[in-house]
C-alpha cells in the first residue's frame, strides 16, 4: 500500500531549447529538472504549477498556457511513498528565467541535455516530450541511482487517460 503525494514538473521549450534547472537543496539536489515540487492542501495541480515556476526561476505562466504532456509515477524500494508527477510543457510565459535560491536555471538544446546530472528516468521518458508525444511512465527506484524496474507508454490523449485511471 503506497501512500501517494501530488507532483508538478513544468518544462519552459521551445523548438530549439529547453529550459532546466539546478536544483541547488532539497529532493534531488545537484541534478537538472523542470521546475515544480508539491501540489499543497486546498491548491489545484495547475496552480501549483504555476506557484513553483514562480518560486522557482521567478517566471510567470497563464493556465491556458501550461499544457499537460505526462504523468510519472516514481516508488523506491523500502519506501510507501508514491511521487505522482504532473508534467507539464509551455512556450508563452512572461518574464526571464533567474536564479533564486532553490533553481538555477540555463537553456539546453536538445541535442545537449545533461543526462548524466539528471534523474535516470529522464534519459528513458525525455525522447517522448521532445517528439511531442503523451506519456504514462512508472518507475520503481532502489535507492537513486538505479531502476529497479519501469513502463512506459504513449498515451492518445490526457483526459482519457484520466477518465481511465483508478
Ligand atoms: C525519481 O525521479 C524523478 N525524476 C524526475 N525527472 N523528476 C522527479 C523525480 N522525482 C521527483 N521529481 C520531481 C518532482 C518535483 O518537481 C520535484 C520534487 O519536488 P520537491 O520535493 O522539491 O518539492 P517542493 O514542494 O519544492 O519541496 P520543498 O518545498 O520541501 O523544498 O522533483
Amino acid at each position: 500500500m503506497f501512500l501517494k503525494k501530488v507532483y508538478t514538473l513544468v518544462f519552459l521549450r521551445n523548438e530549439t531549447q529547453i529550459l532546466l534547472g539546478l536544483k541547488k537543496r532539497g529532493f534531488g539536489v545537484n541534478k537538472w529538472n523542470g521546475f515544480g515540487g508539491k501540489v499543497e492542501q486546498n491548491e489545484t495541480i495547475i496552480d501549483a504549477a504555476i506557484r513553483e515556476l514562480k518560486e522557482e526561476c521567478c517566471v510567470v505562466v497563464n493556465k491556458c498556457d501550461l499544457k499537460n504532456i505526462g504523468h510519472l509515477e516514481f516508488t523506491f524500494e523500502g519506501d510507501s511513498l508514491l511521487m505522482d508527477v504532473r508534467v507539464f510543457s509551455a512556450s508563452n510565459y512572461q518574464g526571464v528565467p533567474v536564479e533564486t535560491e532553490e533553481m538555477a536555471p540555463k537553456w539546453y538544446g536538445y541535442d545537449e541535455v545533461p543526462f548524466d546530472n539528471m534523474w535516470p528516468d529522464d534519459r528513458i521518458w525525455f525522447p517522448y516530450m521532445v517528439k511531442n508525444k503523451l506519456f504514462f511512465g512508472k518507475f520503481h527506484y532502489k535507492g537513486f541511482d538505479t531502476i529497479l524496474n519501469y513502463e512506459l507508454q504513449e498515451l492518445k490523449s490526457m483526459e482519457t487517460f484520466y477518465k481511465n485511471k483508478k
